[in-house]
């Protein structure tokens, strides 16, 4: 028995599902043309499917789990479950407009044309803010609908936003942020949850690890106490003697994004020779 994920066949969560999959020890043979592979050494199914396809495929059970931007599930609504966020393909859905425009409010987009391909998520923000505009579906280029008259204003992803600046619109209402999510069937029977269960567990080490670094440093026993008070770390940081007399070696383990004030903190405590690793596995 085999679990069935399906994954982006080519675009932008292709390469980084991939790469999630392997980390977690799942050997994938990925021949270019494949449209199905099975794992070598855990029991998984991999079909690449296209992105706009997959939710329909969970929603049908044809597929068990799947990895996918969290923008979609929310604009195919629905029965699909999420377990893990991810962490990759970081964006929003907004509105954008002309950057000429004055924009007060959302009283702005009252009887606008709004070009998007992302039709439900914008009718429901519009509908809970008693907002009624026309909705005109393009399934992509949409940044572009203003320039050529076919739209008054966009609802569409931003990341960077360099695509609005190039087409002289600006950001004005985020209406929800998204990342790729590992996203399931309503459908999965009991003995695929199983395998579920074993994947989730892999993939939760991997995703703890990819946001933490493993730090020594040497420390000068009478600055220990103010050092390791600095510390964060999982428990307690490991204090271990040095072959030179009156120093330490300091491990442990801090999250990536508070990394950098934590270490000049450390220095200034009495830290030195602070090396940083990463961390492959983490498992709580
Ligand atoms: N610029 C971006 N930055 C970060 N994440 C993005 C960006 N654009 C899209 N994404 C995320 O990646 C997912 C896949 O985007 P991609 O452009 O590969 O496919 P698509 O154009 O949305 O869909 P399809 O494969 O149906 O044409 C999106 O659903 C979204 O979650
Ligand atoms: O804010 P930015 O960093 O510029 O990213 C936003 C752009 O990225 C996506 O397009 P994509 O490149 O995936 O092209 P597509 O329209 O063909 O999907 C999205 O549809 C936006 O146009
Ligand atoms: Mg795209």
């Amino acid at each position: 028995m085999n679990i069935r994920i399906a994954i982006q066949k080519s675009g932008r969560l292709n390469e980084d599902s991939l790469r999630i999959l392997k980390e977690c020890g799942i050997a994938i043979d990925n021949g270019k043309d494949q449209l199905k592979a099975t794992a070598r050494n855990f029991p998984l199914e991999v079909f690449y499917l296209r992105n706009s396809d997959i939710p329909q495929y969970l929603v049908d059970g044809v597929v068990d789990i799947a990895i996918i931007g969290e923008n979609l599930l929310v604009e195919k609504g629905g029965s699909i479950g999420v377990v893990e966020k991810l962490g990759f393909s970081k964006c929003r859905v907004s509105l954008a407009v002309p950057k000429s425009e004055k924009y007060a409010s959302l009283e702005y987009f009252q009887g606008k044309k709004i070009a998007t391909s992302y039709p439900n998520t914008v009718q429901q923000f519009f509908d809970q803010r008693g907002i009624t505009a026309d909705l005109h579906v393009i399934n992509g280029s949409v940044e572009i609908a203003p320039n050529i008259g076919l739209a008054d204003a966009i609802c569409d992803i931003v990341s960077s936003g360099s695509t609005l600046f190039k087409n002289n619109l600006k950001e004005v209402e985020v209406l929800l942020a998204s990342e790729a999510v590992l996203a399931t069937s309503p459908k999965i029977s009991a003995e695929r949850s199983a395998i579920l269960d074993k994947l989730v567990f892999r993939l939760k080490s991997v995703l703890q690890a990819r946001q933490n670094r493993y730090v020594l440093m040497n420390v000068p026993n009478d600055k220990l106490k103010e050092v390791t008070a600095i510390l964060p770390g999982m428990r307690s940081p490991t204090v271990l003697p040095l072959a030179e007399k009156g120093w330490s070696s300091v491990h442990t383990v801090i999250n990536k994004d508070t990394f950098w004030e934590v270490i000049d903190e450390l220095k200034s405590a009495g830290a030195e020779g602070i090396l940083v690793c990463p961390i492959e596995k983490m498992v709580l």
